[in-house]
C-alpha cells in the first residue's frame, strides 16, 4: 500500500531574478510545466495541491491540462516560507543565509510546515499518490523531514524549477523514504532552471 508524495517547484517566476516577489511564469517556465505535465501524465493521481502563489498556481493549471481528471487546489500550507531559524549546531558559514531572515519568519515557518507535515505525510491505508506544486523552501523542510536531519537542513537541500521529488511510505506507520530528489530528465539543458549555482547535467 504505498502513499507516493510528488514535490514539485514551481516554474520558472517571471523577473524572478530582479527581485518580483510574486508573478506568472516566464515562457521558460511555461514550457516546463508543459513537460513536466507530460511526464506525470500516466500516474493515477488521487488529489492534487498547489501552493496559493501565482506561479505555482499557473504551474499547477498548466500540469492539469495534461491531466483532465486532476483538479489541483489552493492550500495555504504549501505557501512559501521559511522554516525555521539557525541552532546552535548550525555551522557558521550558514549565519549569512539565515541572517536575512526574522524570529517571526522562523515561528511562522515552523508552524505552516508542522501543519504541513501532519497534512501531507499522514498515513492512508490505500494506495495513493499525491502532487504538491509548491516553493524550494517548503520541499527543502519536508526532504528533511523524511530524512530525520537537522533543522539547518532545509536551507542546504535545493530543487531546480519543476524538478521533481518523490517521497514514498511502502506502508502505514512505516518510515518515509525519499525515493527521488530533483529528477530534471524531462527537461532539456536550456530549460534547468533556479539553482543558485551553475549547473549543467
Ligand atoms: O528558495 C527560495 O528562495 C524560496 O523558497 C522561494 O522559492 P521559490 O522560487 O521556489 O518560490
Amino acid at each position: 500500500m504505498p502513499h507516493h508524495l510528488y514535490l514539485v517547484r514551481h516554474g520558472e517566476q517571471i523577473d524572478a531574478e530582479h527581485g518580483m516577489r510574486d508573478g506568472g511564469l516566464s515562457p521558460r517556465g511555461r514550457r516546463q510545466a508543459e513537460l513536466l505535465g507530460e511526464r506525470l501524465g500516466g500516474i493515477p493521481f488521487d488529489a492534487a495541491y498547489h501552493s496559493p502563489l501565482q506561479r505555482a498556481a499557473e504551474t499547477a493549471d498548466i500540469i492539469a491540462t495534461k491531466m483532465p481528471a486532476l483538479e489541483p487546489e489552493p492550500s495555504a500550507l504549501l505557501f512559501d516560507c521559511v522554516p525555521s531559524g539557525p541552532a546552535p549546531e548550525t555551522p557558521s558559514a550558514y549565519a549569512p543565509f539565515f541572517g536575512s531572515f526574522t524570529e517571526l519568519d522562523f515561528e511562522a515557518g515552523r508552524a505552516q510546515m508542522a501543519d504541513a507535515n501532519a497534512e501531507f505525510l499522514r498515513s492512508h491505508r490505500e494506495d495513493r499518490h499525491d502532487l504538491l506544486i509548491t516553493h524550494n523552501f517548503v520541499i527543502g523542510w519536508f526532504v528533511r523531514e523524511v530524512l530525520g536531519a537537522p533543522e539547518w537542513r532545509w536551507a542546504t537541500i535545493n530543487q531546480a524549477n519543476c524538478g521533481l521529488t518523490v517521497l514514498t511510505q511502502r506502508a502505514p506507520g512505516r518510515p518515509w523514504t525519499l525515493l527521488v530528489h530533483n529528477d530534471l530528465a524531462h527537461l532539456p539543458p536550456e530549460l534547468r532552471t533556479g539553482l543558485p549555482e551553475p549547473f549543467a547535467f
